[in-house]
């Protein structure tokens, strides 16, 4: 059976970017937590967050990922946040495999300088914001992944190929869209975390 997979990480490691083009390769349903979020409270996050608070949003966070790791196997991108509950961390460790997107805060700081859709980030400071989150959360990115995945230079289809390797060597064998040769890269730059 294939498992799902769930893409964890800070705000712009690419779990989006890297989800989509994966779950292609994985011919599985691409899911983004954000996005059935949204869906569900009728508003962008962010109005949400400035309206109802944090700990309204990490509820119906916890809810959705409950039922998401539960359902049929997908791609999951979670929101940057998601490790921060135990009961989220528990879910998705033991629900699927799970990817950590590391990223340092300064090169998320570059990649999302131009971006207003983050809400934790709409600040004066956003690297120092994103240095915040970096030292709180990287630790329970690790104690959640199975593999922690280094984003700093590789590219996006890279990536794709490095965690396709990485689920065919965990014996996934189950998995479409494997084996074109990315085996070498996937071994030298995906450490196992956790
Ligand atoms: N490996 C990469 N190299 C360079 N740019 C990247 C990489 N991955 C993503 N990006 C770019 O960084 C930006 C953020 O990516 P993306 O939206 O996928 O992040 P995310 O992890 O889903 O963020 P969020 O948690 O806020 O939803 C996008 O502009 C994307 O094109
Ligand atoms: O890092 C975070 O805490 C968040 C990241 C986004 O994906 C959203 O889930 C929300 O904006 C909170
Ligand atoms: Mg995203």
């Amino acid at each position: 059976m294939i498992p799902g997979v769930f893409l964890i990480g800070l705000p712009g490691a690419g779990k989006t970017t890297v989800g989509r083009q994966l779950a292609r390769r994985l011919q599985l349903p691409f899911v983004d937590s954000d996005q059935v979020i949204e869906e569900r409270i009728g508003c962008s996050i962010r109005a949400f967050f400035e309206r109802e608070g944090e700990a309204a949003f990490r509820d119906i966070e916890e809810a959705v990922i409950d039922e998401l790791t539960l359902g049929a196997a997908c791609v999951l991108s979670t929101g940057g946040g998601a490790v921060l509950r135990p009961a989220n961390r528990r879910r998705l460790r033991q629900r699927g495999r799970v990817f950590y997107l590391r990223s340092t805060p300064d090169e998320l700081s570059r990649r999302l300088r131009h971006d207003r859709t983050r809400p934790l980030l709409q600040v004066t400071d956003p690297l120092s914001r994103l240095r915040e989150l970096y030292a709180a959360r990287d630790p329970l990115y690790r104690e959640t992944a199975h593999y922690v995945i280094e984003t700093g230079r590789p590219s996006v289809a890279t990536l794709v190929n490095m965690i396709l390797m990485q689920l065919e060597l965990s014996g996934a064998e189950a998995f479409p869209g494997t084996g074109d040769g990315a085996a070498s890269a996937a071994e030298e730059s995906a450490h196992r975390g956790g």
